[in-house]
């Protein structure tokens, strides 16, 4: 199944037409099975879709207390950290919707239960996504509606470096990550695995420097070479881009 590619005339755009798909796809889930559940990502786009959703009167249509939220990747640092992904997930949209505390599933921070001991806290979530995890499907995680990653420059996605053996992962659906060329070192990333057994998954990047990672991907790069290039979902793979992110595709 070939990837759809979408590309907008900037990252402003960007950001409000993802929100405004997210909302419609959220809930199509919800009347189709009455709730919908989605893997959130962090990075600057990531973010930024999300500020979209919270601006959006149509985000009343959603029922934010029957979405799930996940996340594709972490960086391990104490609760509330500005740094962390789920503190800005929460302050760009969840803080501001009344979403159910129980369906809110964030990776833990480096001074939880766990402390800093990040392969427990990868295996506790691989726990948490097996808890969720319907018998029907053959990895142990939930069948999310909406799986958003971003692209770093180096071809990485969730935290799921280049080169590295989290990407090559084909069994666990959670890795500890460390040395991590982009700062925090230390992560909690989903593997392709866990990626690709999403209904739907959404590729959102922005900006000149994504340009080569982007056209990589999309001309058959090896995952092990830009893990964004592994990640595919079961019905839809869709790269949302800007113009910039798209400027070395092929026309
Ligand atoms: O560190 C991260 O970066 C990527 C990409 O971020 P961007 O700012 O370059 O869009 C993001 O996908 C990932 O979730 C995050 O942890």
């Amino acid at each position: 199944m070939s990837a759809e590619v979408v590309v907008h005339d900037s990252a402003e755009v960007l950001a409000a037409a993802t929100a405004a798909r997210l909302i419609t796809a959220l809930v199509d889930a919800q009347s189709a099975r009455g709730t919908a559940s989605v893997v959130l990502t962090g990075g600057g786009t990531g973010i930024r879709i999300l500020e979209e959703v919270r601006r959006s009167p149509a985000r009343d249509a959603v029922r934010w207390d029957h979405v799930e939220f996940f996340w594709g990747d972490e960086r391990f640092l104490p609760a509330g950290d500005p740094e962390r992904n789920e503190t800005q997930a929460r302050q760009a949209l969840l803080d501001h919707v009344g979403v159910d505390p129980e369906r809110v599933h964030p990776m833990a921070a480096s001074d939880g239960k766990f402390g800093d001991d990040v392969d427990a806290a990868a295996l506790h979530y691989a726990e948490v996504l097996a808890a969720t995890a319907r018998p029907a499907t053959d990895v142990e995680v939930p069948v999310f509606d909406v799986l958003l990653l971003g692209v770093g420059e180096e071809g990485h996605t969730a935290s799921l470096f280049p080169g590295t053996p989290e990407v090559r992962e084909d069994v666990r659906t959670t890795a500890a990550v460390r040395d991590c060329p982009k700062p925090p070192p230390t992560r909690v990333s989903l593997t392709l695995p866990a990626i690709r057994a999403a209904r739907e998954v959404w590729l959102v990047t922005a900006g000149a420097g994504k340009a080569d990672p982007v056209a990589a991907a999309l001309g058959g790069a090896e995952p092990a070479e830009i893990p964004a290039a592994g990640a595919v979902g079961r019905d839809r793979t869709r790269w949302l881009l800007d113009r910039d992110a798209a400027a070395h595709l092929a026309s």
